[in-house]
């Protein structure tokens, strides 16, 4: 067995015997980092994992992808749709439903944020662990949701870069249609991780790895990271 993902196993075990947890649930959006977490809790505790699939206004190929880890890997999984509520939340906040479409990240971070909620609701239930699914790439630029899919108790891939996320699942198996498709957070239709944050994953990697970069790389890393640099902080509390 792949060393990094034996570590990995044992630490998630430790981590919720530690903590007093049954087990974890992780929302499976049909992307690759989900699919990796889900499947290292899986093999931590091969009884006591639930999948959470909470399509809104998602493209439907996305929960499908869900579906087939989920069955892959013998996973049990629930299917909340985020649609209604969503809507309810922006009409009652801007007036208008017509709103559930705009790009504002104002309104696309309720996504990720009912999504927490929803996360929470089954931890509480089933005594589990939210396993959030950041790697380092993306907690190095602050690329996620504060309180939305920032909210979560443990990060089992945060000390790796996106490029060992690919090599662990490539060494469990994970389908190759998974594996192939542009990282996207799913928050609009088209919506692309490289293309949002202006650099790729291979320069972010490059960076965080080996302090080498384009001039143009270093800045955006460096605007990126100081401007949500209060994603991975406590509040503020005054020092009186
Ligand atoms: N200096 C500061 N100190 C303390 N708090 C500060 C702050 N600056 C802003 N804030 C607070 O933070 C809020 C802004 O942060 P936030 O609400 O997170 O919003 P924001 O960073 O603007 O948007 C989230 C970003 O993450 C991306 N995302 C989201 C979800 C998943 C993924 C993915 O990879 O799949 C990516 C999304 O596409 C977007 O680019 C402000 O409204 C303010 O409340
Ligand atoms: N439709 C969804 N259903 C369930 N969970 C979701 C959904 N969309 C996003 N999430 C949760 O939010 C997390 C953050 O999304 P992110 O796009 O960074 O990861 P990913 O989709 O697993 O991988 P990729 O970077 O390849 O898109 C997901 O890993 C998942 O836990
Ligand atoms: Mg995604």
């Amino acid at each position: 067995m792949h060393l990094l993902a034996q570590r990995l196993v044992e630490w998630l075990k430790e981590q919720a015997a530690a903590r007093g947890a049954r087990g974890y649930v992780v929302g499976l959006s049909g992307g690759i980092d989900s699919a990796v977490t889900a499947v290292l809790c899986k093999q931590a505790c091969p009884d006591d994992v639930l999948g959470v699939i909470m399509p809104c206004y998602s493209n439907p190929q996305d929960a499908e992808d869900a579906r087939l880890v989920a069955e892959t890997f013998a996973i049990p999984f629930k299917e909340i749709v985020l649609d209604e509520p969503f809507t309810i939340m922006v009409r009652l906040l801007t007036g208008d439903e017509k709103h559930v479409q705009d790009r504002e990240l104002s309104i696309a971070n309720i996504k990720p944020r009912l999504r927490m909620i929803t996360l929470y609701f089954y931890a509480s239930r089933l005594k589990y662990l939210v396993a959030g699914t950041g790697n380092r790439s993306e907690l190095t630029v602050g690329y996620f949701t504060k309180h939305g899919d920032g909210g979560v108790d443990l990060l089992p891939l945060g000390n790796l870069v996106k490029r060992q996320v690919y090599e662990l699942a490539e060494h469990l198996g994970i389908p190759r249609r998974i594996i192939e498709k542009p990282p996207s957070a799913g928050l609009w239709s088209g919506q692309n991780d490289e293309a949002e944050m202006g650099i790729s994953y291979r320069e972010l990697d490059e960076f965080i790895l080996t302090g080498k970069a384009d001039q143009r790389v270093m800045e955006v890393v460096k605007t990126l990271a100081t401007k949500n640099a209060h994603k991975k902080q406590l509040p503020a509390i005054p020092p009186f």
